[in-house]
């Protein structure tokens, strides 16, 4: 028996869970509020705990929930109790954690689901420059937070039957800039999903306005990164650069670093209006390698790390 936690992300960036219940297996979850980690408890009969870690973990206690839906699915009183006894001295075995209480009154489980339902206001927005990674991130992000992905360009692509760059081809930008923006006014909407947002979408206030509804995260890539992957899988799906003529990968490369120079610096600004900064400059140096060894798992990593810290130092819950 052991707890058993996804290793590859540290403890404020594991996924928040999913809603206290008990499935068709008859396996019991359990849900503690304040979530900042989750692990799995086996009873010795093969019933599954799904346990959340609190933040007071730190100060040696722990807080589990039981739900009115555990209530409903007619584990009896004492069956409920000599669940919870097994999981408490199981589980102090784990954590070494003096003190161990669980809470099922309606005042708890009010409180806890307020706690989640304000955590579900915000959709993970991620902007940034074209190439930063907001697919790639986006979509192992959604991933580790049971989220769905949504990529905003593919919707307007959708939406027309056309692609970006026959739009922008077509000397439609302006149509589709404006199908962006209804795009990211209905995903910013919804909940519990992670969005990357098309690289110009910053641009206007109006997306602003949507986004503030969600957390915005910006990948902060350097520009010659961005040129060097933008050219590596051709430049035909980015419009705004226009090396589709160019004779060699040289070529390509300088037309598309100065361009995306130029862009950077007249979006910069507006990229650092974001809740939180991800800059792959600052994730080389703490780890003490070069930026392109930066694979896309470290990049979600730290997004969820500096949400967490975000959320902690505002009082809320991820
Ligand atoms: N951390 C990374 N390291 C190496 N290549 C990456 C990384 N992140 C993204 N890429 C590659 O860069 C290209 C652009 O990434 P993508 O996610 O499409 O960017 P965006 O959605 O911001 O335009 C893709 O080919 C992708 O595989
Ligand atoms: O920077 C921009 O203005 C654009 C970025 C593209 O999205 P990606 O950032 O996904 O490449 C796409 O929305 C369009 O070509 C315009």
């Amino acid at each position: 028996m052991a707890t058993t936690c996804n290793p590859c992300l540290p403890v404020s960036a594991r996924a928040p869970g999913v809603p206290v219940s008990i499935n068709a297996r008859r396996e019991v979850r359990f849900k503690c509020r304040f979530s900042v980690g989750s692990g799995e408890l086996f009873a010795g009969d093969g019933r599954l705990f799904t346990l959340g870690i609190s933040r007071r973990v730190q100060q040696r206690s722990l807080k589990l929930e039981t739900s009115e839906q555990q209530r409903r699915s007619r584990v009896g009183p004492s069956t409920r109790n000599a669940l919870l006894d097994e999981t408490r001295s199981r589980f102090q075995e784990e954590t070494q954690c003096s003190e161990l209480a669980f809470c099922e009154d309606e005042e708890f489980l009010k409180e806890s689901s307020a706690a989640r339902a304000a955590t579900r206001r915000h959709p993970h927005l991620l902007v940034g420059m074209m190439g930063s990674g907001k697919s790639t991130v986006g979509r192992g992000l959604a991933e580790a937070l049971g989220y769905n992905f949504f990529d905003s360009d593919k919707l307007v692509e959708q939406a027309w039957g056309a692609s970006v760059s026959e739009m922008f081809r077509a000397d439609r930008e302006q149509d589709f800039r404006n199908a962006e923006e209804d795009a990211i006014e209905w995903l910013c909407r919804l909940t519990h999903l992670v969005v990357a947002t098309g690289g110009g979408a910053v641009i206007r206030h109006k997306n602003w306005d949507s986004m503030r509804h969600g957390i915005t995260a910006w990948l902060d890539v350097p520009v010659d990164v961005l040129a060097r992957r933008v050219v590596a899988v051709g430049c035909h799906s980015r419009p705004l650069l226009n090396t589709a003529n160019d004779a060699s990968e040289d070529a390509a490369y300088k037309k598309a670093l100065a361009r995306l120079t130029s862009i950077f610096n007249e979006r910069c600004d507006m990229y650092r209006k974001s809740d939180v900064v991800v800059s792959l400059k600052e994730i080389a140096g703490a780890r003490s390698i070069d930026v392109e060894s930066i694979t896309p798992t470290m990049i979600a990593i730290k997004v969820l790390e500096e949400i967490g810290e975000k959320l902690e130092r505002e009082g809320r819950v991820y």
